[in-house]
């Protein structure tokens, strides 16, 4: 039987950066990564993701250290949505997205008319980041919220199949940057399907409201240490973010409890 968590980090350092954490990241999880600017969020993913290797400590997915496993094996399960990317040249999104696409499974052929792009991105996520609409348009052309719509679909498609079977591990730093507040939920919401799919999602964000509602599990980051992880209701208290943000947060209680929200507490 396969071990529940996912993705551990075991000891984790990198020189100046972070030191010391450790993880234990499961299945069906959708986890918020918190902390100030320059806290060590995406320096923590890009050493989740393989992408830069840890001074000390282990990454470990589904039992296995990361460092055993082929860059082809981990491009079919793990999906890295980094904070920037740049391209040198210029490419249609759909050429772009045909780089990341599994051709067996993941787009539809289109036949007519010839104008049309012959890809579509599946319906699923489609209706998500409404990307099927850009496909023909050079990507330096588009809109940040645009851009980062495009670039979603282009992680999550590199790893449909393995979503499909709920096995893929979903690294997102800040994906909701530059999406307007539609957007931004309706991608949360497509996060969350595809959790309760079985996939694993970690992802960076600055709003906390939004942690709030759509994170299972939080893991608070500050200047490069653990400050606190766990349940989303245990963690996301109002002296556990003031002190994490250094910025006076109160927590109201909404609609007789139902919901909660963070403010500035009033002087
Ligand atoms: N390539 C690098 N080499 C050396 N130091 C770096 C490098 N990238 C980032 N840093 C430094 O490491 C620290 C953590 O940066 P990181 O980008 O991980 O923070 P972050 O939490 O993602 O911040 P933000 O919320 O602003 O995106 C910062 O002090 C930053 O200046």
């Amino acid at each position: 039987m396969k071990p529940t968590a996912m993705l551990q980090a075991r000891k984790l350092c990198l020189h100046n950066r972070f030191e010391d954490i450790n993880l234990s990241l499961n299945r069906g999880e959708c986890w918020h990564v918190l902390g100030q600017n320059g806290a060590g969020k995406s320096s923590l993913f890009d050493v989740l993701s393989g992408l830069t290797e840890a001074n000390v400590g282990d990454v470990i997915y589904d039992g296995r250290a990361l460092s055993d496993i082929s860059i082809s094996e981990r491009a079919t399960t793990r999906a890295y949505l980094q904070q920037t990317y740049s391209l040198a040249f210029s490419l249609s999104v759909s050429e772009l997205l045909s780089f990341y696409l599994d051709q067996s499974t993941l787009f539809q052929q289109h036949t007519t008319p010839s104008s049309i792009p012959d890809i579509l991105v599946p319906t699923e996520l489609d209706e998500a980041l409404h990307v099927n609409a850009l496909l023909d348009r050079p990507l330096n052309e588009l809109s940040g919220g645009e851009q980062q719509r495009v670039h979603i679909a282009r992680v999550l498609l590199q790893v449909w199949p393995a979503i499909q079977q709920g096995e893929a591990i979903l690294l997102m730093d800040e994906p909701l940057q530059n999406l307007d507040i539609a957007f931004q939920e309706s991608v949360l919401i497509l996060f969350k399907t595809l959790v309760v799919m079985g996939n694993l999602l970690v992802m960076s964000v600055h709003d906390v409201n939004l942690s709030l509602r759509f994170a299972d599990k939080v893991l608070l980051l500050k200047q490069g240490k653990c400050q606190a992880s766990g349940e989303n209701k245990a963690m996301l208290t109002a002296s556990g973010v003031t002190e994490l943000y250094e910025y006076p947060f109160e927590l109201l209680q909404l609609n007789n409890n139902i919901e909660k929200t963070f403010i500035r507490r009033p002087n």
